[in-house]
């Protein structure tokens, strides 16, 4: 039977990968297309010293394989937003099929490419773009399409967990962690997009549209990153039975779609609590299922060619059928009609329990100052502790509080930073107890 050929456009860390097991892995991957898959193109600037692409035709420029009559699938590895948004729609444009690793490009420009592919009957898959070699994608689109979704809570930057991981067991500093990530070819070009919480939101507002059926918000995801943790705040969660995880958190309430993404205290004990390094994991609570759990390694050359190449023969199959794809690119049909509702919530409408680290002026007084704006602010107080050591004369005050309202927090913490006798800004953590359920 006629191979399906495939352009493979940057061949770094995930095109590299992609390469090798495609190639490596042919025969089976032939075997379960039923027909070859084959490389007929490579567009890049540097390659992957992993990979070696000799007898590949190969070009310098990516529009030169989106315009190549002999490719059938053009698989974006470029990376960014302007470049690979341009590439994939020329792509489009001219027929080919998409597979992209690219969670920016998704949740920024998805619902304009989806329309683009819709219009020209093709297919963009993107399986690797959250959660990487994780089937993730697969599991919410079509395993889970029974279910009312309740939540969707995730560790869904590799990056970032491998640093929260390595700082909290070998009381290293983020910055040297963050530097062995980039060296394993885990961070993203710019790494702030993992330590700021932009990907892990690229990556959430996918799944929240999948899991919800409403079009890709990004500009309406929370998103805060792991940068201002401390190993004070890691030892904190740890004597108080929680330990941080950098969680993207998708949840349907009575008021709308909480999508937020943050540092967040969660109990020891829940599955998202022991998951480790750049390993990511995704908790889905389904009404008729109840929790499920998708664990895997969340970024690398191989785990994520592992996602690629899945949808390479994802595309190769659906070739030899007559009709469009059909699975919709967002799970539910009729994207643009009717798919607003639920709207996403503000941040400060949400409510959770908080962890709250200050530095207090080890006087006196301040203690109570502080219970008191906590309890007019409608905040009551789980826990406490106070340091009983002093850093120079500053005292740390750890507190874990009740649930409430973001808003009311905000508030509260607006007053705790205006005391004269307090240093600096307010350190707060969210709590989540994710119940798993029986
Ligand atoms: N690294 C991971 O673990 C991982 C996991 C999942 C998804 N992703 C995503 O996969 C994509 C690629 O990531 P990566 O880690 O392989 O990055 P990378 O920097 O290792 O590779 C990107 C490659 O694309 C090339 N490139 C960039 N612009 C180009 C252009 N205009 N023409 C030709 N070549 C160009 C670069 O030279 C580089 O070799 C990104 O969208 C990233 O978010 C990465
Ligand atoms: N930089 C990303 C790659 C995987 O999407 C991470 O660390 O999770
Ligand atoms: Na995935």
């Amino acid at each position: 039977m006629k191979p399906v050929r495939v352009g493979i456009c940057g061949l770094g860390t995930v095109g590299g990968g992609t390469f090798n097991v495609l190639t490596r892995n042919a025969e089976d991957i032939a075997r379960r297309a039923g027909r070859p898959i084959v490389i007929e193109q490579v567009g890049h600037r540097s390659i992957h010293p992993d990979c070696d692409i000799t007898g590949i035709k190969a070009t310098s420029d990516v529009f030169e394989v989106a315009a190549n009559p002999d490719v059938d699938v053009i698989v974006e590895l470029i990376g960014g937003y302007d470049t690979a948004r341009e590439l994939v729609l020329a792509a489009i444009e001219n027929g080919k099929h998409v597979v992209t690793a690219n969670k920016a490009l998704i949740a920024v420009h998805g619902n304009e490419i989806f329309q683009a592919a819709h219009e020209k009957g093709v297919i963009v898959a993107f399986e690797a773009a959250v959660a990487g070699g994780i089937p993730v994608i697969k599991a919410l689109r079509e395993g889970l399409g029974a279910n009312r979704i309740e939540w969707v809570a995730g560790i869904i930057n590799g990056t970032g967990n491998y640093i929260l991981t390595h700082m909290r067991d070998e009381g290293r500093a983020f910055e040297d962690v963050l530097a062995e990530a980039q060296a394993l070819g885990y961070a993203e070009a710019d790494p702030t997009f993992d330590v700021e919480g932009i990907d892990a939101a690229h990556k959430l507002t996918i799944m929240a549209s999948i899991a919800y059926g409403v079009p890709l918000q990004f500009d309406k995801a929370y998103t805060e990153g792991i940068s201002r943790i401390t190993g004070e705040d890691v030892d904190q969660a740890d004597n108080l039975g929680y330990v941080i995880k950098h969680l993207g958190i998708a949840k349907r309430t009575e008021n709308g779609l909480e999508l937020r993404v943050h540092p967040t205290l969660i109990p020891k004990d829940r599955l998202l609590a022991n998951v480790h390094g750049v390993k990511n994991a995704i908790a889905v609570m389904g009404d008729a299922v109840g929790p499920t759990l998708y664990y895997g390694a969340g970024a690398g050359a191989e785990p994520t060619a592992s996602a690629v190449v899945a949808d390479i023969l994802d595309v190769a199959r659906d070739i030899n059928t007559a009709h469009h794809y059909r699975v919709p690119y967002l799970a539910f049909s009729g994207v643009g009609e009717d798919m607003n509702a639920p709207a996403i919530m503000p941040m400060e409408d949400i409510t959770t329990a908080y962890y709250l680290r200050l530095l207090a002026v080890d006087r006196p007084g301040v203690l109570a100052r502080v219970a008191t704006i906590l309890s007019d602010n409608g905040i009551s107080i789980e826990a406490l502790i106070q340091k009983e050591i002093t850093e120079g004369e500053l005292v740390p005050i750890i507190l874990m509080t009740h649930r409430t309202k973001e808003r009311q927090m905000n508030d509260a913490i607006r007053e705790i930073e205006s005391m004269a006798d307090i240093a600096g800004a307010v350190t707060r953590i969210r709590v989540e107890s994710l119940d798993e359920g029986e």
